[in-house]
């Protein structure tokens, strides 16, 4: 398999860089095109990065460049909610960065992700600035999320600033990470507040930072100092608090909720009842939740164990499960992969002390082939679904769709060609990213990404990318999506049933 993209770390250029295929028109033709609500056999024809057409049978030129896809699927590219590229660690910055990243995502079959900007010493501009410059390289369409830290009247009004100005309609807590972005009660709540007024997604980290702090603590007493450690630390339980505590303080603002890397059953359990009760509240589980255990941290070698370190923990054998059926029956609505790249180097931080171990594990390339094989393959959704859990759903959420999300007339052309009777492997020899490790390795399954259109350019085809930095662009997400439909009625209700106060008499002196 060739690895034909420039390397960041080599010093690339665009002349040294696999040209992208420059064909502004392009047909596939004789698919099955799929959209999260339908699917039937036709033809897609695309002109300058847009689609124009999806028909049954569409005559072109010889100008045009024609893809046979009879037998295969034709889909809308993936995006990915969740991705940390050229991320800051406590100690280390992740090895992948936005070049890298994302020509890894684009080998499997994802055409946009949202990453996540953290704050420069507390600045939201700062940030932003910051991850404009390092997003320079992109190869692919990426969007931004927002992490608050702290609270103050500057960062509220730069939380304005970001909505208003620069494209971002989401805003994330952690509510773990004690002493380093940790957020408390008391700014959730203010955040929760002012992402309602300005119709942005509250997201939170769900675990109880401060009871992983006592878990950690009472883990090295015992002696227990490996990866191990940090599954005996952060029990699920404490993600199912801190999941409960946010959809209440979501509820009593009533705001809707985003909960990332929902890892297990007892948060997804806080979700589903939620949701049942009418409470708008998205759950995301990642694939390392639906595909792995957490078997592997107890794995006699150090560097085996510890690359699959990362917060919430992948829990035992049973929450995979759980999870997938919970995405299939609808109480959970899309997949990411919260990829986070540290290699072995990186991870040995942690080898005196799981504390110490950089959080993160890959997905970005393996996301789409994985939910493809664990969850379409299975038996479990269908094909629509998956377009749904992958694509649309997240297009939805992030007020981007039909632009991004669709095989329409009128959206992006970001698809993907994937042969349902191939089959892939993963392998850390193969891969895209510059991870020195897979925590898939020699997995393998049915169903392969054989092509990617990215913004109408084919990036990838025949297991070889041709990528550029510099062609992927920024796409401003605007606020007040789906999710915020009919909320001030709920508040109006609320404001009403508050008119008439109790008539008191004082008390006789
Ligand atoms: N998840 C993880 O372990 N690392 C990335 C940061 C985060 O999302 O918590
Ligand atoms: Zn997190
Ligand atoms: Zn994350």
């Amino acid at each position: 398999q060739s690895n034909q993209f420039c390397d960041a770390g080599i010093g690339y250029g665009e002349s040294a860089c696999g040209t992208q295929i420059s064909s502004s028109k392009l047909l596939i033709k004789g698919g099955t095109v799929v959209n999260a609500h339908h699917q039937h056999i036709g033809d897609v024809y695309i002109e300058d990065g847009i689609i124009v057409a999806v028909n049954p049978h569409i005559r072109v030129g010889d100008d045009v460049t024609v893809i046979d896809a009879t037998g295969k699927y034709v889909m809308p590219g993936g995006i990915d909610p969740h991705t940390h590229l050229d991320g800051d660690g406590v100690s280390t910055v992740s090895v992948d960065d936005f070049f890298s990243g994302q020509a890894a995502a684009l080998a499997g079959g994802t055409t946009m992700h949202i990453d996540f900007v953290m704050p420069v010493d507390g600045s939201l501009t700062a940030g932003f600035e910051a991850y404009e410059k390092k997003a320079k390289k992109s190869c692919m369409d990426y969007g931004f999320h927002m992490v608050i830290t702290k609270w103050d009247e500057t960062v509220s009004k730069e939380m304005e600033l970001m909505v208003k100005e620069k494209g971002i309609n989401s805003f994330k807590f952690f509510m773990a990470y004690k002493g380093i972005v940790m957020i408390n009660n008391e700014l959730l709540l203010e955040g929760l507040k002012k992402c309602k007024s300005l119709g942005a997604l509250a997201m939170v980290h769900a675990e109880n930072g401060d009871a992983v702090d006592e878990g950690q603590k009472k883990m090295i007493e015992l002696g227990i100092t490996g990866p191990e450690g940090h599954a005996l630390s952060r029990p699920p339980v404490l993600e199912g608090e801190a999941t409960a505590r946010a959809i209440r303080l979501a509820n009593f603002v009533n705001t809707p909720l985003y909960v990332v890397h929902v890892m297990s059953i007892d948060a997804m359990e806080e979700i589903a009842k939620a949701r049942k009760s009418g409470q708008r509240v998205i759950g995301e589980p990642i694939v390392s939740g639906l595909a792995l255990d957490e078997s592997w941290l107890w794995h006699p070698d150090f560097e085996t164990a510890a690359k699959y370190v990362m917060s919430p923990p992948i829990r035992k054998r049973g929450h995979d499960k759980a999870l997938q059926a919970a995405l299939s029956t609808g109480i959970l609505q899309l997949v990411g992969t919260d990829h986070a790249a540290f290699n072995s180097t990186q991870k040995a931080l942690g080898i005196d002390d799981f504390r110490k171990i950089p959080n993160g594990v890959n997905g970005i390339e393996e996301r789409m082939h994985l939910v493809w094989d664990i969850m379409v393959e299975s038996g479990q959704i269908s094909v629509t679904d998956y377009v749904r859990l992958t694509s649309t759903e997240c297009a939805r959420i992030f007020n981007i769709y039909p632009r991004k999300g669709a095989i329409l007339p009128g959206s992006d052309a970001d698809i993907i060609i994937l042969n349902p009777n191939s089959s892939f492997e993963i392998t850390a020899k193969s891969h895209h990213s510059r991870l020195d490790t897979n925590v898939y390795e020699g997995r393998r399954g049915k169903g392969k990404i054989e092509v990617t259109i990215a913004g109408g350019r084919v990036v990838w085809e025949n297991n070889e990318l041709k990528v550029a930095p510099g062609a992927g662009r920024y796409i401003q997400m605007s606020p007040f999506s789906y999710l915020f439909d009919g909320l001030d009625k709920k508040d109006a209700i609320y404001l009403n049933s508050l008119q008439a106060p109790v008539k008191r008499t004082k008390p006789s002196t």
